[in-house]
């Protein structure tokens, strides 16, 4: 066997089975570093692990496709809507340690035969329709640490699983029945609850009868309900998931060694257990990925994922997550949402439509009651903010002139192409240098498009904000097109200064960049405004002027003088042709704006 026939059987598996949202795929392009949820041996002479979930899809697994990875050692196919019988060319996967197939549409009987799998560990079957009855063989499996069959149609009595590391077990909301073996009586009530068991203690030898099983409610069912049911229902049902699924994946995640999950982080912000948990168990609360988005994870692998703070932020905490195939996305969570679902929906579907390599892409959102959550990916270069103003000690890189050219003009473009959506009326409302990242390419881009419009007004302006905000606005939630430009002409001051839009001297007199800037420009020094780091670039001084130039005029204090977005690219984009000799724009050579004489501002009445 070859990497080749594992790329065989990979492509074979995707063209047979229809599936929503799009793999990266391409034949053409190397399967162990590019192929979204494919892990390769360390070698790169086998795939051995297989992560898709949520990737929408749908049908019967194909036959002889998955199964010819015979070096698979994790195959997790969670969360889709894959229905049919448990493929039984599986049994060829002799080295699967751990499979997730939960939260599919899978129904029959469970293979007879688990032995066949001698290195299991995991395996959650959980949420399906698989019946007929647990087979005996799965006490085979010594290596089993986990198992989950919750929710599912399973008949017939329990065999005795006593398997010695089976550390975790969830057998609950089935149609068992007969007496819990005594080797499982470690394990606590919640394990059987939902089904037609009793439980003998030798103690005092009174059977405990569990209480009887509840179907799985599907989506449709849920409508005949009260909500007042519906929501008792959601609370116990959520509770009884909720321990076995806490335990479940505090195993799983002992044993990645991975650190803090974000689930934990979530409901160290706030929020009890149960409706953390009831968050996950709700299906009709999926994340909303957009159109062209690669990645496949759900709910669940945001929720477990190894999480890191990034900060707190203007609208709520970010988090860094580090999902099960070793993707990087921030999760922010949005407090105090001014819009209904529906308007936050719509909102997000325009931001989420932008594909442009100056805006970061939103991939995903999710919204319930309790829970708003904006995914994009993970810029490891951190934001211009923390390189203009983060740790100035000697191992600090200086942003170069070229790179602070190139943040400007990629942001330009990236405002630029935000303000053409929804009508050519989408705001970003948020627009300062912790909000723009440098792309694969060392361009700016930026982030948080289009949240400040659906979030509640800010009470009591945060300073850092406060130095970007356009003297007409006084509502956060009111931004306009110009007052972006303002923010953008802010944005434009830091990079030449170095110096954030609200400081303080070591005096402790605070000073607002944008008057400081105009009483040295007004006092002809201007030399003085510049960040003392560029001053070692030779020969930039007139580009430093003109940015200088472009800068002021949009922070003109009255917003009908600042120019629009595209001025300021092709303003901006002239400059850096200086610098180039190929034309960006492709505009003629007799359209450029032509380079200032001599130094002068519009006159902006700060
Ligand atoms: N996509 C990303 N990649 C890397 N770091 C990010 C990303 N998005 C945000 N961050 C960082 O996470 C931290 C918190 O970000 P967040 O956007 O919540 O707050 P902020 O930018 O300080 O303020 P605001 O909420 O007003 O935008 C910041 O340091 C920010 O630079």
């Amino acid at each position: 066997f070859v990497l080749e026939d594992d790329k065989r059987a990979l492509l074979d598996f995707m063209n047979n089975l229809a599936h929503s949202r799009s793999l990266n795929w391409d034949p053409n392009s190397t399967v162990c570093n590019q192929w979204t949820g494919v892990t390769c041996s360390e070698d790169g002479s086998r795939v051995i692990a297989l992560r898709l979930p949520g990737v929408g899809f749908h049908g019967h697994i194909p036959a002889n496709t998955i199964s010819r990875l015979s070096a698979l050692q994790i195959l997790s196919l969670r969360s889709n809507g894959i229905s049919g019988p448990f493929p039984v060319d599986f049994s060829n996967l002799k080295n699967l340690s751990f499979l997730y197939l939960q939260f599919n549409q899978f129904s029959g009987p469970l293979p007879l035969d688990f032995s066949v799998w001698k290195n299991l560990t995991i395996v959650n079957l959980s949420n399906n329709r698989f019946n007929g009855s647990i087979p005996g063989s799965v006490s085979n499996l010594t290596h089993l640490s986990a198992l989950n069959l919750a929710n599912n149609s399973l008949i017939g009595q329990i065999p005795d699983l006593g398997m010695h590391n089976l550390q975790v077990l969830d057998l609950s909301n089935n149609l068992l029945t007969g007496v819990v073996p005594k080797s499982l009586h470690k394990f606590p009530k919640s394990v059987f609850v939902g089904n037609n068991v009793s439980m003998i203690y030798s103690s005092d030898e009174v059977p405990i009868v569990m209480p009887p099983h509840q179907p799985n409610k599907s989506p449709r069912d849920d409508k005949k309900l009260s909500d007042k049911a519906l929501l008792g229902i959601i609370v116990a049902v959520s509770a009884i998931g909720f321990i076995g699924f806490a335990v479940f994946w505090i195993i799983c995640c002992l044993k990645r060694n991975k650190g803090d999950g974000i689930s934990s982080k979530l409901e160290k912000g706030g929020m009890s257990p149960e409706k953390a948990i009831s968050r996950t168990q709700d299906a009709n609360n999926r994340l909303v990925f957009f159109e062209g988005c690669n990645y496949a994870f759900d709910l669940e692998d945001l929720l477990r994922a190894s999480a890191e703070v990034l900060g707190k932020g203007t609208f709520g905490m970010s988090y860094k997550a580090i999902l099960e195939d070793g993707t990087s996305v921030v999760v922010k969570r949005l407090k105090d949402l001014s819009v209904g679902k529906r308007e936050f929906e719509q909102q997000m579907g325009i931001v989420g439509s932008i594909k442009h390599e100056n805006v970061i892409e939103l991939r995903a959102y999710y919204y319930s009651k309790d829970e708003k959550l904006t995914v994009c990916e993970y810029y490891s270069q951190g934001s211009v903010a923390a390189m203009l103003h983060g740790h100035r000690g000697e191992d600090r890189v200086t942003l170069t002139w070229e790179t602070r050219l190139r943040i400007a003009v990629g942001a330009a473009r990236g405002l630029a192409r935000v303000h053409t959506e929804a009508g050519m009326k989408l705001v970003h409302g948020n627009i300062k240098s912790s909000n723009i990242f440098l792309n694969s390419q060392n361009d700016g881009c930026i982030s948080d498009v289009g949240l400040s419009s659906v979030m509640s007004q800010i009470a009591t302006p945060i300073a850092r904000a406060a130095g970007y905000r356009a003297p007409e606005i006084t509502d956060t939630r009111k931004a306009t097109q110009p007052s972006d430009v303002y923010s953008f002409g802010v944005l434009l001051l830091e990079l030449l200064t170095a110096k954030s839009p609200v400081h303080t001297t070591s005096g402790d007199e605070v000073i607002h960049l944008v008057r400081w800037v105009h009483s040295v420009v007004r006092e002809e020094w201007t030399g003085e405004v510049f960040d003392v780091e560029l001053l070692k670039y030779p020969n930039i001084e007139e580009e430093m002027v003109e940015l200088l130039q472009i800068a002021m005029s949009c922070v003109a204090r009255a917003a009908d003088q600042r120019p629009k977005m595209t001025e300021v690219v092709r303003m901006l984009e002239d400059v850096r042709r200086n610098k180039e000799p190929e034309n960006r724009t492709g505009l003629p050579e007799s359209s450029r704006s032509p380079k200032p004489e001599k130094f002068e501002t519009k006159s902006s009445g700060i």
